[in-house]
């Protein structure tokens, strides 16, 4: 990692587009720019002020390359905190290439993944997890991720970590600061205040980390089994929900062996769902091993949906309400959805009758739909919301999605219980404050005042390059 080089890179996806973002970011990278660049205005760009905009051609040899837009930022006004340029060109590889050749050969370099935001967190621009979420806010790819890494980008962990930590150490000095007046047992760190502290730290760690079950599902979308008896219509019901053909869809029980994933949002939520292969007793030895994955799928998922069959009459037969039982007794705590599909095959007075032995069954939730029609999908989705706790996400409170900080929390929380019971114990201070700096240690982990080069490099080589 050096930072004195002039890096550059393209900050746009690789390939052809109408136009390209070329980034030069360190010392040199304005006065490199400058000697390949002659302005239509005729300025010299090198003695342009920060945050300006300049149309011209990026010369090499006196060979026109391109006419670009080049863009001036002066450190530590950008986003790197280095002076840095941006300029834009047309779409093309060849172009985009000869821009970036011709610039690493007037004294720049290739930069690494994620070097131009690791430079940003290095001068300052932004903390680690704000860095961190920089990456998410790129991957987002629904409402509620969007929002998570807004947030965290803008500082909105950052801010209440950092806060807990700044009073955590205002104690910290207190206490070490008594070790010298140890003769005079005196007490600087009002021990009833500590308390209530610890106790306020506990909590909001309590929160964060508790968080981190929602954070996870909602960065990932969340798994919804679709399982039920072969034809039942589970890859039409799987079709409707995507708005598209994805599965294949026949009279031929059967028909799905592998499982089929696809992720939409829901209400701002991704969701994943999970078209499954037909549960029944098989002597097919690939269909077999489909409906093993079946129950592999099951364990996995967050929300399980049971497509049932219709009897003849339009009701739920025995066999199937066993079969439900089955599944409810073999995963207890899974949330089940059973749904009675195909009621556009359905007189009204099938309906009525199905809708007696949908209230049959007890603590399970019915849903009557067709996947061919498209009837009750939309409840379905609805009643797919409800299993979400999406309260905290409403609430705006700080939502972690990242396990490297919920790790962070969690031995924070380790640390700051050991303090509790010092406290309890009354433990000499210079006791306490071992466990409060190892407290301090991992909040500092997650905002990047504790940092190394591996941590460092962990994050960052996750990035994109030129970002
Ligand atoms: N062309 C382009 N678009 C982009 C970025 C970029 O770097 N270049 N960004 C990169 O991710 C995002 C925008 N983020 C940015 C953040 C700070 C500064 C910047 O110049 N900050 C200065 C000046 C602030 C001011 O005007 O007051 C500073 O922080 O001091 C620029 C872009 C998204 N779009
Ligand atoms: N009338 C009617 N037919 C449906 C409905 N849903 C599915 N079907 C039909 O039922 C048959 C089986 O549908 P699939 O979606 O392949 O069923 P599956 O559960 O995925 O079947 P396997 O993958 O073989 O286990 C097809 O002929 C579908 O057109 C529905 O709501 N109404
Ligand atoms: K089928
Ligand atoms: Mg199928």
């Amino acid at each position: 990692m050096k930072l004195n080089d002039t890096i550059v890179a393209l900050a746009t996806p690789s390939g052809a587009g109408a136009i390209a973002v070329i980034r030069v970011s360190g010392p040199e990278s304005i006065a490199i720019v400058s000697s390949q660049f002659e302005a239509k205005s005729k300025k010299v760009l090198k003695e342009q002020p920060t945050h300006t905009l300049h149309l011209g051609n990026i010369i090499d040899e006196q060979q026109i390359i391109d006419e670009v837009l080049v863009s001036v930022f002066h450190g530590p006004k950008s986003y790197t905190g280095e002076n840095t340029i941006e300029i834009s060109c047309h779409g093309s590889p060849y172009i985009q290439q000869e821009i970036i050749q011709l610039l690493i050969r007037k004294g720049g370099r290739s930069a690494e993944a994620g070097e131009f935001t690791l430079r940003a967190f290095l001068n300052g621009k932004m903390d680690l997890s704000q860095a961190e979420a920089v990456a998410d806010l790129i991957s987002s790819e629904n409402q509620a991720s969007h929002q998570i890494a807004m947030q965290q980008m803008r500082g909105g962990f950052s801010s209440e970590i950092q806060r807990l930590r700044q009073e955590l150490l205002d104690f910290a000095s207190l206490i070490e600061l008594e070790l010298d007046f140890a003769e005079e047992d005196v007490e600087f760190a009002n021990r009833d205040q500590f308390r209530d502290l610890v106790s306020r730290i506990q909590q909001v760690l309590k929160r964060l980390i508790d968080s981190f079950a929602t954070g996870n599902v909602i960065k990932n979308g969340i798994p919804v089994a679709i399982i039920g008896e072969p034809n039942v219509g589970k890859s039409t019901l799987l079709n409707a929900l995507l708005n598209e053909e994805r599965a294949i869809v026949s009279e031929i029980a059967g028909t799905t062996r592998d499982t089929i994933e696809d992720e939409i949002s829901i209400g701002g939520i991704g969701f994943r769902f999970i078209d499954t292969a037909g549960i029944r007793e098989t002597e097919d030895v690939i269909e077999g091993m489909g409906i093993k994955k079946t129950f592999e799928k099951i364990s996995q998922a967050q929300v399980v949906v049971y497509l049932s069959p219709l009897t003849p009459e339009g009701g739920i037969s025995n066999t199937t309400i066993l079969e439900i039982e089955k599944i409810k007794n073999r995963f207890s705590q899974k949330p089940l959805l059973i749904i009675a599909n195909k009621i556009d095959l359905l007189n009204e007075k099938q309906i009525a009758i199905l809708k007696v032995s949908l209230s049959g069954v007890e603590g399970t939730q019915f849903l009557p739909i067709s996947a061919k029609t498209g009837e009750g999908v939309d409840e379905l989705k609805e009643k797919l919301l409800d299993f979400v706790n999406t309260g905290e996400l409403r609430n705006n409170n700080t939502i972690v999605t990242n396990s490297r900080h919920y790790n962070a929390l969690l031995s924070a929380l380790e640390e700051i219980n050991k303090v509790q019971e010092g406290l309890n114990a009354n433990l000499s201070g210079d006791l306490l404050a071992i466990d409060i700096r190892e407290a301090l240690f991992h909040f500092g982990l997650i905002t990047g005042e504790v940092t190394n080069d591996e941590l460092l490099g962990n994050i960052f080589a996750n990035f994109c390059i030129g970002k």
